[in-house]
């Protein structure tokens, strides 16, 4: 992305912001509350559209992108989103299976509704998160932690190209949290492709992530290699003494 500024309401949420991520990297966006993390990864996913500058993603410009190939490159770019995303009222098969509407023709994921389509992948992705027994438990019924797992099993299914996940382990105990880690690096990397995942835990951006971007009001403040970094660094982006 180039010169870009997102405004929200009366609100700038990003300025100025330059940055270029390349194929096989893995990005923490690092930031206290409110430093425009969420909006970096939504402008990725055209959710959010820039007042200002330019937003290539996979190589290409959104702007002005037809809906039709709007569809077909998010179809390419798996999200955890901070709230998640699932419809709790269906069955968990169905969550996960949503991960590749995107790729199967009307009638296939309107059938899908009726009786669930591809259940062995299906289940081999929630195995991957340890959910192997819930695939037809209501989602709404499943813990924080574990429905946080079953969105990323539902991006482990679509095995896209660019993964973008916001906070995708907040509710998950340190010992998932690098497992799901792991699974998100895995996926990314599976398709030689790239992660930018918006992290709270300093300490788990340097253990999975090969760069941190780090925000502040809106701006990138820090963009770094990994190796270049300490703890310390790190720890002035959550308001921990340095
Ligand atoms: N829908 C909205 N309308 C108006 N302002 C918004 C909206 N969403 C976010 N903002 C504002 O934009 C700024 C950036 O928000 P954003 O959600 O990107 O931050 P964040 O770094 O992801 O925060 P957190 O870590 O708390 O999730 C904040 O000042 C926020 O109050």
């Amino acid at each position: 992305m180039r010169d870009v500024e997102v405004r929200l309401g009366r609100t700038r949420a990003l300025a100025g912001v330059d940055l270029v991520v390349g194929a096989g990297e893995r990005v923490a966006v690092v930031g206290s509350s409110g430093a425009g993390k969420s909006t970096l990864l939504r402008l990725l996913t055209g959710a959010v559209r820039p007042a200002t500058g330019t937003v290539e993603v996979l190589g290409r410009d959104l702007a002005g992108l037809p809906p039709r190939e709007l569809r077909r490159l998010r179809a390419r770019v798996g999200t955890v989103h901070q709230h998640l995303d699932l419809v709790g009222a269906l069955r968990v098969v169905h969550d996960v299976n949503a991960g590749r509407l995107g790729t199967w023709p009307t009638w296939r994921a309107a059938l899908s509704l009726l009786r669930p389509q591809g259940v062995p992948e299906v289940a081999a992705a929630l195995a991957e998160v340890g959910l192997a027994d819930r695939l037809y438990d209501r989602t709404d019924r499943l813990s924080g932690g574990q429905q946080q797992r079953v969105a990323v099993a539902r991006v482990l299914l679509q095995q896209p190209d660019l993964v973008l996940a916001d906070e995708p382990a907040s509710a998950l105990d340190p010992a998932l949290t690098d497992r799901t880690m792991v699974l998100l690096r895995d996926v990314a990397e599976r398709r030689g492709g790239t992660l930018l995942a918006s992290l709270h835990d300093p300490a788990v951006a340097l253990r999975h992530c090969t760069r941190v971007v780090g925000l502040e009001q809106g701006r990138v403040v820090l963009d770094a290699p990994v190796p270049a970094l300490t703890a310390a660094d790190l720890a002035a982006f959550y308001g921990a003494p340095r």
